[in-house]
């Protein structure tokens, strides 16, 4: 096994062209290159990462077409460095224009995003909690002219609450340990809070806070590349201070709705540059600001804004306190992301891009050896990932024997079973739009966003009823029972268990609360207006561009830009809101969740796609511990092997379909070219035939030629097909006819 993965790590992207690639991490930190260094390391990059990235540009280059790649993996396992590298990779290699992007720039925005989209976990010191697309825009000259960051998914919640073992987001505790006395005495953030609702400002070592000051500065720098001002830093540690304060203000627990610490929440108000009233009446009064409005607006408006109001007032006191931290960070996060964005931007002419996705990883607490059951955030982090993989699914397997069947080629090969569609249906089967029988027979099966947003408006309703509809639509009952089924119920109460990774890796969740977090949180949605009707300038101008984009897109930040590239990009995001804007009106949070995965994958559905996949080899221990492993995984001290997780790898490399993947790449052609375009590259080689085509006075029979072109070539009949349409060849044999030039090429 451990020459095998050897094998898969340096020899795959010369040996295997395929569209996928398989990244192991090395039980250690990103080793050096031991012996002999392979093509594409001398920049620090592994070879496979630097081959991939060749192709993709090369492929855009040649076919003038955009290109996605897209990193999977379980949580931990490698996939932000992995972007990281290959986004760096592409601007060195392909040279940038007018240095609008630059590597230090790529460097700066990744640091910026792990300090506002990742938290500290048990196995990670920087567990991403947003997903992201950044798009690279090439011009025709092959150099990169702009780039966009767009972003989906944001954890919001994990501003207020955090599961336990898990901190906030990395930003807060930099900002606290790292902001200069001035600064501090401004945002009165000079004396900490004696008690925190939201868990900030705790750092369990000395060491801990002086890291976290120095990863602050570390910021700030990447701030300044991104040309980020002073003024704009200052208004957003004015946001993040506030939702410090509004941590400290706490609410009170019994009673009228209030903050329970008065001068905290005076702090707050004051960072916004708001009354202190404004304040209370955007967290906890909705229902004057939704009286005003029902006045103001028609009937057909006042039936929803009803809705909206009945279930506002079942809000508690914290809820709204933490909904308006939450709602305040979503605004932040996207205003950061606007400002990258805008440093990224240019006015040049771009002829396609490369896209990079990166994701929250796929998470079950049994990785963890722990015994509790999942939450609902891992829930969506492992939606978001069987998206995803779905998506592999379609591309590697079914698009390429659909093609192969309408060519006529023929290829000894069935679709594998299961396909990840089956787990992804338990979670967001829209019964308007069915894609598999409900098992239990019933007809109006929906998943398991859908029924929460559905149950959370009926009066009286419980988790309990979801776990009942649930187990009726998706659960098999008994063993003879027709249907496939990723579902199951628990014996424990309300906990249920879904079959993800292909059956490989079943997570057990707890639905306890589930119905009550499906509630549309008023005090978020009030978060925003806060922030553009501020007193203060440079939160006005910071926050007022995000004024101006429709309600639907809030939850994606980097909407803006105005190349036609971005423009395009936008528009996918949009036309994903817009198919269900039923859900988006009744600000339904959970089918919201699948919308923007609708959302990210419509970004990247056009265009060719690659995936990598990341498997984590060893187990135990925090990834990137500040405690460093050996080179080549060794033991910290001891120069041992790490041991691997054998079983974990196994699990990893069934659960997502990767050996199918190679076999189908073997058995089948991978590469294709069109006939025409076939018969006009090679004519050239057979003299006689390019003369009697010269000379043909009708239409030339395309088949014909390139079985005659073929014939001349003398072309081991198994290395190439002639489809209908189309010129196929097998890779291991192809390098003779392969159209395009490949920089892998010996
Ligand atoms: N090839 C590698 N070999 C060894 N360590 C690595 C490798 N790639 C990444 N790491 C380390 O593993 C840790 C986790 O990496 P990273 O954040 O990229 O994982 P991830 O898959 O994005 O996780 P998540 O999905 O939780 O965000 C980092 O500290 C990183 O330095």
């Amino acid at each position: 096994m451990n020459t095998l993965l050897h094998r898969y790590r340096v020899q795959l992207p010369h040996t295997f062209k395929g569209p996928d690639l398989i990244v192991l991490q090395s039980p250690g930190p990103p080793a050096p290159s031991v012996g002999k260094v392979p093509r594409g390391r001398r920049d620090g990059l592994p070879a496979h990462l630097s081959s991939l990235a060749q192709r993709a540009y090369w492929a855009l280059l040649s076919q003038r077409r955009d290109q996605s790649i897209v990193a999977l993996g379980r949580s931990g396992a490698g996939k932000t460095t992995c972007c990281e590298q290959l986004l760096e990779h592409l601007v060195a290699m392909a040279g940038g224009v007018d240095g609008r992007v630059s590597v230090e720039k790529i460097r700066a925005t990744f640091t910026v995003l792990r300090a506002f989209g990742s938290v500290s976990t048990g196995h990670s010191y920087n567990a991403t909690r947003v997903a992201i697309v950044m798009s690279l825009d090439f011009n025709a000259m092959g150099r990169v002219a702009a780039a966009q960051l767009q972003t989906m998914l944001l954890e919001k919640s994990c501003v207020a609450r955090q599961p336990e073992g898990e901190g906030n987001f990395e930003v807060f505790s930099q900002m606290l340990a790292g902001l200069d006395l001035d600064l501090r005495t401004e945002l009165y953030l000079h004396q900490m809070a004696e008690s925190h609702s939201f868990g900030m400002g705790i750092w369990p070592k000395p060491e801990d806070k002086q890291k976290a000051a120095a990863a602050f500065a570390q910021l700030r720098c990447a701030m300044e590349t991104l040309d980020i001002s002073e003024g704009e830093q200052r208004a957003i540690w004015r946001v993040l201070a506030a939702i410090y304060h509004l941590g400290a203000a706490g609410a009170c627990k019994v009673g009228r709705k209030q903050f329970m610490r008065f001068e905290w929440a005076n702090h707050a108000a004051e960072a916004l540059g708001c009354e202190y009233e404004e304040l209370n009446t955007a967290t906890f009064k909705h229902h004057l600001r939704q009286i005003i409005e029902q006045v103001t607006s028609g009937p057909s408006r006042r039936g929803l804004e009803e809705e909206e109001t009945s279930s506002g007032l079942k809000m508690t006191g914290v809820e709204c306190v933490e909904g308006m931290a939450s709602g305040l960070y979503q605004e932040l996060f996207a205003a950061v992301v606007s400002l990258i964005n805008r440093s990224f931007s240019s006015h040049h002419l771009s002829m396609a891009s490369i896209m990079v996705v990166d994701s929250p990883g796929f998470q079950n607490p049994r990785h963890q050896c722990k015994d509790r059951a999942a939450t609902f955030e891992e829930l969506c982090r492992n939606y978001a990932h069987e998206r995803l993989q779905l998506l592999f699914y379609q591309r590697t397997f079914m698009s390429t024997l659909e093609r192969y069947r309408q060519e006529g080629i023929p290829v000894p090969f069935d679709l594998p079973e299961p396909s990840p569609g089956t787990t992804v249906a338990v979670m967001d089967q829209n019964p308007s739009q069915v894609r598999l029988p409900a098992v239990g027979g019933a007809e109006d099966a929906r998943g398991l966003f859908w029924l929460l947003d559905e149950e959370v408006r009926v009066e009286g309703s419980s988790d309990s009823v979801v776990l009942e509809r649930l187990c009726a639509a998706f659960e098999k009952k008994g063993a003879g029972a027709e249907g496939t089924s990723a579902f199951r119920s628990c014996e424990q109460p309300l906990q249920f268990e879904i079959f993800h990774q292909l059956g490989q890796d079943p997570v057990r969740y707890d639905l306890t609360g589930w119905l009550h977090r499906a509630k549309p949180n008023l005090s978020a949605l009030d978060a925003p207006q806060v922030l553009q009707q501020s007193k203060r300038e440079e939160l006005r101008s910071l926050f007022q561009s995000r004024a101006k984009l429709p309600p639907v897109c809030r939850a994606v930040a980097g909407l803006e830009g105005t190349s036609q590239q971005a423009l395009q990009r936008s528009c996918a995001v949009r036309r994903a809101f817009a198919s269900s804007l039923a859900a988006v009106k009744r600000k339904a949070p959970c089918s919201q969740i699948k919308l923007q995965m609708d959302a990210l994958t419509s970004v990247i559905r056009r265009s060719q796609l690659y995936f990598v996949h990341c498997l984590a080899v060893a187990s135990g221990g925090r990834q990137g511990s500040l405690t460093p492993l050996q080179p080549g995984g060794d033991k910290p001290g001891t120069g041992e092997p790490l041991p691997l997780d054998i079983p974990a790898l196994r699990v990893q490399l069934a659960g997502s379909h990767i050996l199918e993947s190679l076999r189908l790449h073997r058995t089948g052609y991978a590469d294709h070219v069109g006939l025409p375009q076939f018969r006009r590259r090679f004519q050239v080689l057979d003299p006689v035939l390019m003369k009697k085509l010269m000379l043909a006075s009708e239409g030339i029979d395309e088949r014909k030629a390139v079985e005659e072109l073929l014939q001349t070539l003398d072309l081991e009949k198994k290395a190439v097909v002639i489809g209908h349409s189309q010129v196929s060849k097998a890779t291991f044999l192809g390098h003779r006819v392969h159209p395009v030039a490949d920089p892998d090429e010996p």
